[in-house]
């Protein structure tokens, strides 16, 4: 089988896609694999990394507002759909996936024009407009959250989950190895990340907070993201139980030996944490599409599997207060956030890939 996969910008297009791939390689153990990313989105690191042939086109998201810059974009659009097409003629994909991000637009748009199989998969309780446009004529639409199929023709939607959360669950761990590698003793682990990228705004509550936290019972893996590490070491004082870290590459690793999870509430995230049954703090990212994080981060917080802090209520003080409350609570939260996964995410969308193939 010949499958073409499309997703990037951040990490929560590209592993969904990665995690596809694993399962896929596991069903036939033959699998050709094109991704198809830019060259400066996330994806052009993660990619190569994971063993994946990449190639990069050059393209741009559409502002939303009259723009110059659109021309550009337009310009770029046209000029990857005839690199693609000559792709797609040679490499002659059985099976052409997006997985959002506008790198995926021109991907998919193409396979369609060529008469390609297309599937598109959403992460997000509210869909990306690239995924919104792909959608009228995409064989499949696997979305990760009950809520959003009007949005999307009818008879091809399916509610199947993020195949990222099945990966997690698939990780084995030897938890005293991670321990050791870290230098971290037994005391429960408290894992902070702002998303793939890293978030201002949690890195300023937790250098405020660290003072406090040096005399929790916990230990604290945080990650600041890879632009902001060299700032933060410069200015988060040192206490022994906080490690900080740029980026981490097995996410999984840790989210398995973790008791608890304080991050943005990007959608790879939350099936990450459902799937495990991992208590969380969720701080959503006022500066998405249509405030998606938010939507994404309901259905955790309504069945108390999540509390939520607001941009606007995050200091160093709440974050303190509430990492308190949810390990004196964890327990409940754990079971309230397993029952909201979707284990067999992974094996769901591989099913759509088989079935659209024919
Ligand atoms: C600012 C922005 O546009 N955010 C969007 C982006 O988020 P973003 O990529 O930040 O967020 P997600 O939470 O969906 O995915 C992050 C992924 O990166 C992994 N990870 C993170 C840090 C790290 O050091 N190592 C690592 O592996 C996480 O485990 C997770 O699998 O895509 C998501 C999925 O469409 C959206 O829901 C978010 O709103």
């Amino acid at each position: 089988m010949k499958i073409m996969i499309s997703g990037g910008g951040t990490g929560g297009h590209i592993y969904p896609a990665l995690a596809l791939l694993d399962t896929l390689k596991q069903r036939h153990p033959n699998l050709e694999v094109l991704y198809i990313g830019t060259e400066n989105g996330l994806e052009a690191d993660l990619v190569p990394r994971a063993g994946v042939p990449f190639k990069s086109i050059r393209i741009a998201g559409l502002k939303r507002s009259l723009s110059l810059d659109n021309v550009k974009t337009a310009y770029w659009f046209v000029q990857s759909v005839l690199m693609l097409r000559k792709e797609m003629k040679t490499f002659r994909p059985d099976v052409v996936i997006g997985t959002g991000g506008f790198v995926s637009g021109p991907v998919v748009f193409t396979a369609q024009q060529l008469g390609i199989p297309t599937i598109l998969h959403e992460q997000n309780s509210i869909p990306g407009l690239t995924n919104k446009f792909l959608s009228k004529k995409a064989d499949r639409v696997a979305l990760s959250f009950a809520g959003s199929e009007s949005q999307f023709p009818d008879a091809n939607v399916r509610v199947i989950g993020n195949p990222r959360g099945s990966e997690v669950l698939k990780t084995t761990v030897n938890e005293a190895a991670v321990r050791a590698e870290y230098g971290i003793d037994e005391r429960p682990i408290v894992l902070i990340y702002g998303g793939s990228r890293g978030a201002e705004a949690i890195n300023r509550a937790v250098i405020e907070a660290i003072p406090e936290l040096a005399s929790e019972p916990v230990n604290v893996l945080y990650v600041t993201g890879n632009v902001h590490y060299d700032n933060v070491v410069a200015k988060a004082p040192k206490a022994d139980n906080v490690h900080v870290l740029p980026y981490v590459y097995d996410m999984p690793e840790l989210l398995a030996c973790a008791s608890l999870v304080v991050s943005r509430a990007g959608a790879s995230t939350i099936s990450e944490l459902t799937a495990l049954g991992l208590p969380s703090i969720l701080i959503p990212s006022p500066y998405v599409t249509a405030d998606h994080q938010t939507k994404n981060a309901s259905a955790l917080v309504e069945s108390g599997a999540a509390e939520l802090i607001k941009e606007g209520d995050l200091t160093g003080e709440s974050l303190v207060r509430s990492i308190r409350h949810v390990l004196a609570h964890h327990d409940e939260m754990a079971a309230a956030s397993k029952r909201l996964g979707f284990p067999h995410a992974a094996e769901s969308l591989a099913d759509l890939v088989e079935e659209v193939r024919g």
